[in-house]
């Protein structure tokens, strides 16, 4: 493998394998530095192929950077279907883009097809969080990414996007307050507008809650 091929891995997203262009070699330095900063032997036997363990677990984590959103959504039914359509509970795994440490919970969305009633492929809506998700992040911008990109693509008469995760780094470090939640939600459109519709989503949002 010549030396840029060696830069090239095969991430995947979703199941679909994406040309992902990271920097290996580059990653696998900076880990080595940071296992020597905080005082760890990088060359003691458990340690030594860890620089290049977490430089294939990054470009899988962060493969959200090498997808184009916009192309996602291009499978898109006409359907005379212009009531609400609710996926919920749609894992996420993110990073909180300042101390790159996880953010996990649930994504739920709902929209309102269009005059024209197009809808996408349910599978679509997970993928959409997935490329947003893989990469550094705030809970916030992620919650409006996927709102926007669902309003703007889908013309959708209306969107809510509500999401809700723990912060590794306040669990695990800083203030360490364990299970606490912060919820995000985006709402766009008629659903922003009209009370009754934006009860209607939160009440099939909220109904999964009861069941986990
Ligand atoms: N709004 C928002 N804040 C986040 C998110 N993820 C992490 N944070 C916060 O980002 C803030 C960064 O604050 P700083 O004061 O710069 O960093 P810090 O000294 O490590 O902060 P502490 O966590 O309070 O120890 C913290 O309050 C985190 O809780 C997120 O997705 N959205
Ligand atoms: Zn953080």
């Amino acid at each position: 493998m010549d030396h840029e091929a060696a830069r090239i891995v095969n991430g995947r997203l979703g199941g679909g394998p994406v040309e992902d262009r990271v920097d290996i070699p580059r990653i696998e330095a900076a880990v080595r530095e940071i296992l020597i900063g905080v005082g760890e032997d990088p060359d003691r036997e458990g340690l030594r192929r860890t620089p290049a363990r977490v430089a294939r677990a990054y470009a899988e984590l962060f493969a959200g950077l090498r997808v184009d959103p916009s192309e996602i959504l291009t499978t898109s039914f006409a359907e005379e279907h212009e009531e609400m359509v609710v996926v919920r509970d749609i894992e996420v795994a993110s990073f909180c883009e300042h101390h790159l440490l996880p953010f996990v919970g649930y994504a739920h969305i709902g929209y309102i097809p269009g005059e024209h009633g197009r809808i996408t492929g349910l599978s679509k809506l997970a993928r959409l969080v997935e490329a947003y998700a893989r990469r550094p992040q705030v809970q916030e911008r992620l919650t409006s990414q996927i709102a926007d990109r669902l309003l703007e693509t889908l013309e959708a008469r209306g969107v809510i996007v509500v999401v809700e995760c723990e912060h590794m780094c306040m669990s695990m470090r800083g203030i360490r307050k364990p299970g606490a939640k912060t919820l995000t939600s985006a709402v766009r459109g008629t659903l922003r507008d009209n009370a009754k519709s934006r009860a209607e989503a939160m009440s099939l949002i909220q109904m999964s809650r009861g069941d986990r």
